[in-house]
């Protein structure tokens, strides 16, 4: 499969999910019951963040407990977070801007990576590397749907849109014509993972994933 193949294989697994839930857990231990809460509950996919120390055996606890889902490595900010991203069996890597060393090293390696842009010139310089999935990020602070729809109109991309994305705009994201999925935190926060409240966190995956039944 050619890059650009295996890219158009995630963003469409993505495309029907629709909600990719943003994750920053701290002890490695509760991946398995949160990995297994949010794929039973409707959102069988999961971006890792590298913002804990404990993000690379999260990936593997998630990829081992829930094989079916779809793995994605968040906050890459370096080459090595690159390999580790494969190492740990992930499917896809993003991050929040756009570092051209760190994805053509991706690109390179074989993984799908979704860079994340907020303007016209980050488009067209990851346009100009081949790029044609990207990241919106944040996409809040930076100018919500109303900045997404004005990059819509003259970009050939499709962007995921994440950072301060809920479940009361998730919908209006989600409705923009080359918006395929979203991602966000809101159905994963801290405190409830590290409480290991589970059933609480299955509710906010099922009323998430009930959006976009
Ligand atoms: O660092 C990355 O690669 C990210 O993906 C960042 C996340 O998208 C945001 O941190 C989501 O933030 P909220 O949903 O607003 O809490």
């Amino acid at each position: 499969m050619s890059y650009d193949q295996k890219v158009e294989a995630i963003r469409n697994k993505l495309a029907e999910i629709k909600i990719v839930p943003v994750l920053a857990v701290s002890d490695a231990k509760l991946a398995p019951m949160l990995g297994k809460t949010l794929s039973e509950n409707g959102l069988p996919c999961a971006e890792v963040t590298f913002r804990t120390a404990a993000a690379v055996e999260v990936m593997k606890e998630i990829r081992k407990a829930c094989p079916e889902m779809v793995l994605g490595a968040g906050t890459v900010l370096s080459t090595e977070q690159v390999d580790m991203a494969i190492e740990a069996g992930c499917d896809f890597a993003v991050s929040p801007g756009f570092n051209p060393e760190v994805v053509k090293y991706a690109m390179s390696k074989g993984l799908p990576f979704i860079p994340g842009v907020n303007n016209p010139s980050h488009v067209e310089q990851a346009m100009s590397i081949g790029l044609k999935v990207l990241k919106f990020f944040p996409a809040g602070p930076s100018g919500g749907v109303g900045m997404l729809k004005a990059l819509n109109a003259v970009y050939p991309v499709d962007f995921m849109p994440t950072g301060g994305v809920n479940v009361d705009n998730a919908m209006d994201y989600l409705g923009l014509p080359k918006v395929f999925c979203c991602g966000g935190t809101w159905m994963v926060p801290a405190d409830l993972v590290d409480g290991e409240k589970w059933d609480e966190i299955a509710k906010l995956t099922k009323d998430a994933a009930a959006l976009i039944q």
